[in-house]
């Protein structure tokens, strides 16, 4: 018998010679800019540090993130936002040629600013076919502007987007590689060709995430990091400050953790949350060891050109296996006063915050319920066309954070809720998402989520409160929400 002796590529060729060709070229062209930036006027924006990237068509079947989660190197930078029910919209990304990052008030403009001069600097293909294709920035925002300042958020800046070494981008079965070098003037363009073909050989070509460990060893432990009895005390005393007349809604939040014999595997996790909430986003950021993920219901903004959508989402009851009792708990959220009350401080918000920045603002004129696997939800959707170039992120900001996730008025909640949660709700509630060179993307925000730090997992779920707010009835909400995370983390 003769057997061939022929070896197999242990990976594809990403790229092809004259993509290599083109990468190259590129390459030099950037380093060539950066040096006439460099020699030039750095109030004007120039830095000398100019962007090469180029994109090519990957086999149909790619996975975006499998590749990524197989493929990443220890404490490597990593983002996955996918969308499995809307045409297998994904984005995975790998590595960072340059962060951006920022706090305070004013940290999506910065973050804005930076990108879009690297952006209209760059040596790179136009975006083009699956939305988030080419050049991005991918990332994500604490939920206040110094957020995350506690240790166990190290390595996630209020503001962090992240330009990616390799990104993939698909819909449907169109797939794309992105592969990016960020050139400065004393680079050699011969070698960042090299670290980014070195960086292409090492990637897998994964057709699936790992699975979970279907009979864990060992013992988990699902701890509330406060006693319950201080989120209903938290609720109490919100409710006490709406009926004095300080605000409308103030949402509230707690946190529970995971504590696993033995640490949480990110790749893993992520594939759970896709198959088990496919109609949601779902996400990944890495930043070193730690990694903060989940499945949120709820889109922040996502801008297509002239074009933006959102969504208000807001109200909320549990799903049964039963479908007649289902429905009836879809139909008593329509007709609850306080859900519908709820809904509306959102929706109306929203499109107050859109209406400076568009010709016309369009909201459905009744919400629909919205099921998800552990919970169903009252939801507006809201368009608008733009009158003013913003971006994503800019939109981000004019929106972030909406009555779903803050308060009315927020000046008031935004000070309440420190106080009566207790702790630092680092990238909880903030947005997610990612930006591309023309400022079209997407941003979610990240509930339903756990940051993930070796065997420790920190879930964190919130419920809006207004004035008739019950506190065991909030408390409960918030079991609902956690089931999102809890089964798949605790072994
Ligand atoms: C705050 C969360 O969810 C938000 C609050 C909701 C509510 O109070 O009904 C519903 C959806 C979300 O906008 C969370 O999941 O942590």
């Amino acid at each position: 018998m003769k057997f061939s002796t022929r070896a197999r590529p242990a990976s594809p060729e990403w790229l092809d010679r004259p993509a290599r060709e083109l990468l190259s070229a590129r390459l030099h062209e950037a380093v060539r800019r950066a040096r006439a930036g460099a020699g030039s006027d750095r109030a004007a924006g120039i830095t000398g540090e100019v962007l090469a990237a180029v994109t090519v068509r990957v086999a149909r079947g790619t996975d975006p993130a499998a590749v990524v989660a197989a493929s990443r190197q220890p404490d490597e930078p990593w983002f996955a936002l996918e969308q499995p029910d809307r045409d297998g919209t994904a984005l995975a990304t790998l590595g960072c040629v340059r962060a951006l990052e920022a706090r305070g008030a004013d940290r999506f403009d910065v973050v804005t600013r930076s990108w879009r001069r690297l952006a209209a600097d760059a040596v790179a293909d136009p975006p083009e076919g699956p939305a988030g294709a080419g050049l991005v920035a991918a990332g994500g925002f604490a939920f206040a502007p110094q957020g995350g300042g506690s240790p166990v958020w190290a390595g996630f800046a209020p503001a962090s987007l992240h330009v990616p070494r390799i990104s993939f981008a698909r819909r449907g079965g169109d797939v794309r590689l992105t592969v990016a070098a960020l050139a400065t003037p004393d680079d050699d363009p011969a070698q960042l060709l090299a670290a980014i073909e070195q960086r292409l050989e090492g990637l897998r070509a994964a057709s699936a995430l790992p699975l979970l460990d279907p009979a864990p060893a060992g013992r988990y432990e699902v701890v509330s990091a406060m006693p319950p009895e201080h989120y209903e005390g938290a609720v109490v005393r919100a409710t006490e400050r709406i009926k004095a007349g300080e605000l409308e809604k103030v949402v509230l939040a707690r946190e529970v953790q995971v504590h696993a014999p033995v640490a949480h595997d990110p790749g893993a996790v992520f594939g759970a949350l896709r198959d088990g909430f496919p109609g949601c986003f779902v996400y990944a950021v890495g930043r070193g060891a730690s990694t903060f993920l989940g499945a949120t219901p709820e889109l922040l903004v996502r801008r297509d050109g002239e074009r933006a959508s959102t969504v208000a989402l807001a109200g909320s009851t549990r799903r049964s296996a039963d479908p007649a009792v289902d429905d009836h708990l879809g139909e008593a959220l329509m007709r609850s006063d306080k859900d519908r009350g709820e809904q509306a401080i959102v929706t109306r918000r929203i499109a107050r915050a859109l209406r400076p920045h568009a010709l016309w603002v369009t909201a459905a004129p009744e919400p629909v319920v919205v099921r998800v696997a552990n919970i169903q939800h009252l939801a507006t959707p809201i368009r608008a066309q733009l009158s003013k170039p913003l971006g994503a992120i800019a939109l981000a900001d004019v929106l972030h954070p909406t009555p779903a996730v803050g308060g009315e008025p927020f000046a008031t909640a935004e000070r309440l809720i420190p106080q009566l949660e207790g702790f630092d709700r680092g990238w909880y509630a903030g947005p997610v998402g990612w930006t591309d060179a023309n400022g079209d993307g997407e941003l979610c925000v990240a509930l339903r989520c756990a940051l993930l730090r070796g065997p420790v997992a920190h879930c964190y779920a919130g419920v809006g409160v207004v004035r008739d707010s019950d506190p065991a009835a909030e408390l409960a909400e918030t079991e609902i929400k956690l089931q999102a995370l809890l089964p798949v983390l605790a072994g």
